[in-house]
């Protein structure tokens, strides 16, 4: 089996009488898109905030790459290669997709000692953050301003940014929200090629994506997991259907 990269267990969280998040137990594995679905208010996004760190669980412990990361702060836990969803206002619009890339390299290989490099012909930013975009599909996009990329390739270029400051597994609440049917085949190619470089806890409503993406999957339901396994499994599961699935086909 696959190696464990976030590893979460009993993780529990009340609001007032609310059990928010009711015992949760669920691993990620290199190179898995591990999705998570749910009825509204289920408690999906609760979940993936105390994974990032914004909200604090009252119970329970979450390890990432084999350390226990459940008393570090969003920074933190994002320094030691947790990526968060997407957040497309980190992205320098003026820039190029190019330039945007190669300041995060830059900002990952600290810049004390090339302060007096011109930046825009420095190799050493330049190749790392070529290749980035290469892998992420925007080889051909690169001297493209970012405010010119469709919304799709801000995503992957948010991606990009996020690859290249080291990101090692991804938390995407609902990256499919606002994308039109284009967009959306677009990201889940994208999604689907991503997973071999970084794991993906997705949180997702659009079953169509889900289905075609994820490696398994896991039904939240007043914030407890009713089920847990593949695409197959989940989708023949008579409590998923009468839950969940049953309402949304
Ligand atoms: N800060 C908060 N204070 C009080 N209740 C909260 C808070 N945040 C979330 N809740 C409640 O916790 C429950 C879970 O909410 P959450 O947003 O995590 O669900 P979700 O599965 O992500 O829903 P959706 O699919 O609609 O986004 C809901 O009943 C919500 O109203």
């Amino acid at each position: 089996m696959a190696e464990t990269v976030l590893s979460i267990r009993d993780l529990r969280k009340t609001f007032g009488a609310l059990k928010a998040t009711d015992g949760v137990s669920l691993d990620l594995r290199v190179g898995e898109i591990h999705a998570l679905i749910g009825p509204n208010g289920a408690g999906k996004t609760t979940l993936i905030h105390q994974i990032s760190g914004s909200i604090k669980p009252d119970h329970g412990t979450i390890h990432f790459r084999g350390e226990d990361i459940s008393r570090l702060g969003v920074a933190e836990r994002a320094r030691r290669g947790l990526g968060r969803s997407f957040q497309i206002s980190s992205l320098a619009p003026e820039f190029s997709a190019l330039r945007n890339v190669m300041l995060a390299v830059q900002a990952r290989q600290g810049s004390s000692f090339r302060f007096f490099r011109p930046v825009m012909t420095d190799r050493s930013l330049i190749e790392p953050a070529m290749a980035v975009l290469e892998q992420t599909g925007l080889g051909s996009r690169a001297h493209l301003p970012a405010a010119e990329l469709s919304h799709g390739e801000r995503r992957q270029l948010e991606i990009a940014i996020a690859l290249a400051l080291g990101s090692k597994a991804f938390l995407f609440d609902e990256p499919m929200a606002g994308m039109g049917p284009e967009g959306s085949r677009q990201l889940t190619a994208f999604l689907d090629r991503l997973r071999a470089q970084a794991p993906i806890l997705l949180v997702e409503h659009d079953m169509e994506a889900v289905f075609a993406l994820a490696d398994r999957i896991s039904v939240l339901v007043y914030g407890r997991v009713i089920a847990s396994g593949t695409v197959d499994e989940i989708r023949n599961d008579a409590e998923v259907r009468r839950a969940y699935l049953g309402e949304a086909s």
